[in-house]
């Protein structure tokens, strides 16, 4: 059985890959993001979920999300991002001008009517979140709360804490792609589909953190638990 991450774990997964492997924080969001489009693509494809918006929080998880939508877009979708908070460093400023430049509009402001979409893509926080919401985000939060249109949440449903139980009024995602390993939150999960991606842990490190992660099939980038 895949092991579920505790938030300490998950963030020294992070770290080990960063200080000790030697990857770029720019390589692996875009092997997770492009991950990401990929099991979408699987699940919701652009023919029935043509029109997507993007839901992009402050930190990598956000990130993730930008380089998912331009993938999506690649794949035929048409994507919108909701992005409030910008970080100004060059790998985001880069990653949004790839998104303009790829037809993915890139707006501050929420649309309150999230009918007028198929799909929507949960990218706000993923395994650093602390609850509860900060103010900035609860309009967002609240409109992910009542759409009844498909959720698909990236690494972990915004809002959940990542070792607790959901609240009562929490999100349900219809979708939730786990990266590198699910974290404890996940077993509550109820939604449809439930991937694995971020194909990217050296062996040694699956070892040493005992992950038990399951076989990818042939060179796929995601993996349906
Ligand atoms: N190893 C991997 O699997 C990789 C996963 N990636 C993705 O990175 C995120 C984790 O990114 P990180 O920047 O550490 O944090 P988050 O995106 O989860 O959020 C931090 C961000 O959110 C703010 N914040 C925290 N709590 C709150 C709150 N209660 N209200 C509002 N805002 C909050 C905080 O201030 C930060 O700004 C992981 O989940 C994956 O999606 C990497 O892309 C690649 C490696
Ligand atoms: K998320």
């Amino acid at each position: 059985m895949v092991k579920y991450l505790k938030q300490d774990e998950a963030i020294n997964i992070d770290q080990e890959l960063f200080n000790v492997y030697k990857f770029s924080v720019d390589q692996l969001m875009e092997l997770a993001g492009l991950s990401c489009a990929t099991a979408i693509q699987k699940c919701f494809p652009p023919i029935s979920h043509q029109k997507v918006l993007v839901l992009c929080g402050p930190g990598n998880n956000g990130g993730d999300g930008l380089v998912c939508s331009r993938h999506m877009q690649l794949f035929g979708y048409s994507c919108e991002v909701y992005y409030p908070v910008r970080t100004d460093k060059l790998l985001y400023n880069n990653l949004m001008h790839q998104c303009e430049t790829s037809g993915v509009l890139v707006s501050d402001s929420l649309s309150e009517n999230m009918s007028t979409y198929d799909l929507i893509v949960d990218a706000l926080f993923g395994f650093s979140f602390k609850p509860p919401v900060r103010a900035k985000f609860l309009p967002v939060m609240n409109a992910l709360k009542k759409t009844n249109k498909p959720i698909c949440s990236i690494d972990v449903p915004s809002g959940w804490s990542i070792e607790g139980v959901p609240d009562k009024d929490a999100i349900n995602p219809d979708m939730l792609i786990s990266l590198t390993a699910p974290k404890e939150c996940a077993r509550s999960f109820k939604g449809k589909y439930h991937y694995l991606g971020g194909r990217f842990i050296p062996k040694k490190l699956e070892e040493k953190y005992q992950l038990e992660l399951p076989a990818y099939p042939d060179a796929e980038c995601c993996l349906k638990l």
